[in-house]
């Protein structure tokens, strides 16, 4: 019999999206129980009240979602923060450093204050050993590190698809363009005008361009690390109507001499052994659909000769391998536990 580990775990944020789904996943995870749930506004109300999906846990439907308490929370083993950006550091220094502390905020993604400063405003918390195991050098820093920041949604689409051709160094660092159409869930669950079922429905729209969205520099971290040189890009993120997905498309000038099989190695090499990332069979391309509810990111690779550009296109669940199935993925890494555990490769369909 396989001795299972019995990490206790507490999940703050956990009314909302990415909460939902981080308890979806721990729901079926063989090591970690989840112990302690809180929110703001929801507090003192049955969990299944706001995540009426996890209704079929005996577990999930036992708990009650509490206030956010730093000292109640010291407790667990496994701390996830899936709170709006800027409420995690405060409560992150009361935890004690022994603590395994996931964020899937964005406080502690940068390690440019200056770049905090531009894009968010306030106090820079911080920087801790970013949560995306599959980029170059990344896994041995996330083995058995006790804090981790998970990244954002679009950045993770974005580095999956453009760092191994930077790395590789068949692509241009200061020519990177990036459109990528998201979900609505990666707004979040507080109400908005701008997400309007009658706003949302039947239109594709533009968000946040020329350069403001505050994922930008978020790429450009992870982006610059892999080439080895400081990487600018522009970013437009759309809206699309649906609940759940991201798809991106970056393209980038290609070095002299580039070719698109070239370009398709860097990536094969890259991810031939991953278990969520999966390049797809040529003349394949990405789908959101195909990765609903999976930890899977789909990836896609083209040379356009016309404009001398390397066109790569990711497609990924913003709620899991953007969210709460990369934070589980890390914090698997963090206990030393099969990277996979509690996970699944494999989407919804159709
Ligand atoms: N949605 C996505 O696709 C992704 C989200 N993330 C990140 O995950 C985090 C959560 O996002 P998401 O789930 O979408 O957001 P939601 O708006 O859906 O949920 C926010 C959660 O935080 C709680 N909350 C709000 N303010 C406070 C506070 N001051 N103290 C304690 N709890 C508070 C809310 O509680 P209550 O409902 O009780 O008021 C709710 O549980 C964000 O940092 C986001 O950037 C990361 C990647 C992707
Ligand atoms: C559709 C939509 O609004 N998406 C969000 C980003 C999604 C996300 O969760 O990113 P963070 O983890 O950095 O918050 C946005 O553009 O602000």
């Amino acid at each position: 019999m396989v001795e299972r580990m019995g990490i206790s775990v507490a999940v703050t944020g956990a009314s909302g999206y990415a909460g939902g789904e981080l308890l979806r996943l721990l729901a079926g995870h063989p090591d970690f129980e989840v112990r302690r749930v809180t929110g703001a506004s929801s507090a003192g109300t049955p969990l299944v009240q706001s995540q009426p999906h996890l209704v079929g846990s005996p577990g999930a439907s036992a708990l009650t979602l509490e206030a956010t308490d730093p000292a109640r929370l010291a407790e667990a083993d496994l701390v996830f923060l899936a709170l709006p950006h800027g409420q995690s550091a405060a409560i992150a220094a009361e935890l004690p450093d022994s603590t395994v502390v996931v964020d899937l905020g964005a406080d502690f993604r940068l390690a440019d204050p200056d770049a905090w400063a531009s894009y968010y405003g306030g106090t820079h918390a911080g920087s801790w050993p970013y949560g995306l195991p599959e980029l170059p050098g990344q896994r041995a820093a996330l083995q058995g590190a006790r804090r981790i920041a998970a990244p954002g949604c679009y950045p993770t689409s974005v580095a999956l698809g453009l760092a191994p051709l930077l790395a590789a160094g068949l692509v241009e660092p200061d020519d990177v363009v990036v459109v990528a159409a998201s979900g609505t869930s990666g707004a979040g669950r507080a109400p908005k005008q701008n997400l309007l079922g009658s706003e949302v429905m039947g239109a594709v729209s533009a968000y946040s361009a020329g350069g403001v969205h505050r994922h930008t520099p978020e790429m450009e971290q992870s982006l610059s690390a892999a080439a080895g040189t400081r990487v600018t890009l522009g970013f437009t993120p759309l809206l699309a109507p649906m609940a759940r997905g991201i798809l991106a498309t970056t393209t980038a000038r290609l070095r002299p001499g580039a070719t698109a099989a070239q370009l398709r190695a860097a990536l094969a090499t890259a991810y031939d052994s991953e278990p969520f990332v999966h390049l797809l069979p040529e003349g394949s391309w990405p789908s959101t659909a195909s990765t609903l509810g999976s930890n899977s990111a789909h990836v896609q690779v083209a040379a356009d000769e016309h404009v001398g550009r390397a066109v790569v296109t990711v497609a990924l669940d913003n709620l899991c391998k953007g969210a709460a199935g990369q934070a589980v993925q890390c914090a698997n890494l963090a206990f030393g536990l099969p990277e996979t555990t509690g996970l699944s490769a494999l989407g919804v369909a159709p």
